[in-house]
């Protein structure tokens, strides 16, 4: 397996399986002298963390995240830093079955047809046990950004329910299960999935990420767009299944003048009248906040039988014992947020490698 790394100038190299003994990170690229500290990276590791509410699986890992290299006396030295998290709860008797079976949905056949061999234990790399690493990455991205930068994400959508974009509160999001941006609908999320989990089934879900404070001229037209690369960080993501940025698919549906979005000068600032694009024109971030979103498809593992076939190609039926997110699309928000805060970083490191600060 030979592309575990992303990122150009920010750059990072997620290793480990799901039951290995430990999964993290070398993050290469990282500017000298930005203080940092485990408790930088703690916070955003714990609201990805497993086994917090009962929507999510059962599964207890504290994620305590240990850094290994690349800071001294409190700061990064601009050497690699590598990051560590152990693995403390691993069942791998909850996944004898699929040792021989396939998993329709999950990614078991095509790791065999590939490599011929597979660590099959709760997914092996396949795993979402992964982004713990992303996240890790993550939070150290945010510092490389600053504080003027701020990136956040929201539960826009589960399953077939909306949230109402009028009620948006930020503050919301961090006060429920779901990191829903709209209180109102809390508690008839929380009653579908528990109906959709005591089901046997699973649901998918989209997750918003919004960038505000990136600054303009992040973005390596042609072939290294802020929006192409923001695209294949998402996707990139286990079980994404689609990117938009800005209105994405919905500007399709719009006239010229809906979409456009208006300059003006106020007060001898540039003003947009409106944010149709994301933030990103031409490849190239325009000073307006950077707003992606992506969708999660349906939990694969679950109660609910589904035929498939062994290794040997006999026809069976699949069910995952074992302890599954009735929907991931509510722990890739966390997910997102960091593989934004990547993005970002190492454009604007390149950005200065190229134009200067
Ligand atoms: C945070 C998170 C947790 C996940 N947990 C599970 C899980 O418990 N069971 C499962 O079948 N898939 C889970 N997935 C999705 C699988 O990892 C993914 O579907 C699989 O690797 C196949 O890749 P693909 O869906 O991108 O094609 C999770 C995804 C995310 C983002």
């Amino acid at each position: 397996m030979s592309y575990n790394t992303f990122g150009h100038m920010f750059r990072v190299t997620t290793w480990g399986e799901s039951h290995g003994p430990a999964i993290g990170c070398v993050i290469d690229g990282c500017p000298p002298r930005i203080p940092l500290s485990e408790a930088d990276i703690q916070p955003f590791l714990d609201r990805r963390r497993p086994g917090q509410s009962a929507f999510t699986t059962q599964r207890q890992e504290p994620d305590q995240v240990r850094i290994l290299s690349g800071v001294f006396e409190g700061q990064t030295t601009g050497t690699p830093i590598s990051l560590i998290i152990e693995n403390t709860d691993q069942r791998s008797r909850d996944y004898g079955n699929i040792a021989q079976t396939y998993r329709p949905g999950h990614a078991d056949l095509v790791y065999d047809l590939k490599y011929g061999i597979r660590d099959y234990r709760g997914g092996g790399r396949s795993s979402a046990r992964e982004t713990a690493c992303r996240v890790a990455a993550g939070a150290v991205a945010r510092k490389v950004l600053g504080e003027g930068v701020c990136v956040r994400g929201a539960l826009v959508q589960l399953g077939a329910k909306d949230i109402d974009r009028t009620r948006w509160d930020w503050a919301e999001v961090e006060r429920n299960p779901f990191f829903s941006p709209d209180a109102a609908v809390v508690d008839d999320w929380a009653e579908y999935l528990a109906a959709i989990r005591k089901d046997g089934s699973s649901i998918g879900a989209v997750i918003e990420v919004v960038a505000q404070g990136v600054p303009a001229g992040l973005g390596a037209p042609i072939y290294g767009k802020l929006d192409a690369d923001i695209a294949a960080a998402f996707m990139s993501i286990n079980a994404v299944k689609g990117v938009e940025i800005g209105d994405g698919f919905a500007s399709a549906s719009l006239t010229g003048p809906e979409n456009a979005d208006a300059l003006f000068m106020r007060n001898g600032a540039l003003e947009f009248g409106s944010n149709h694009a994301g933030g990103v024109l031409g490849g190239i971030s325009s000073g307006q906040p950077v707003v992606a979103r992506f969708a999660v498809k349906p939990t694969s593992s679950m109660l609910t039988p589904v035929p498939s076939i062994t290794k040997d190609g006999v026809e069976t039926q699949v069910i995952t014992k074992g302890r599954h997110d009735p929907c991931v699309g509510i722990r890739a928000v966390p997910v997102g947020e960091a593989m934004m805060a990547c993005v970002l970083a190492d454009h604007l490191l390149r950005h200065r490698a190229q134009v200067g600060a």
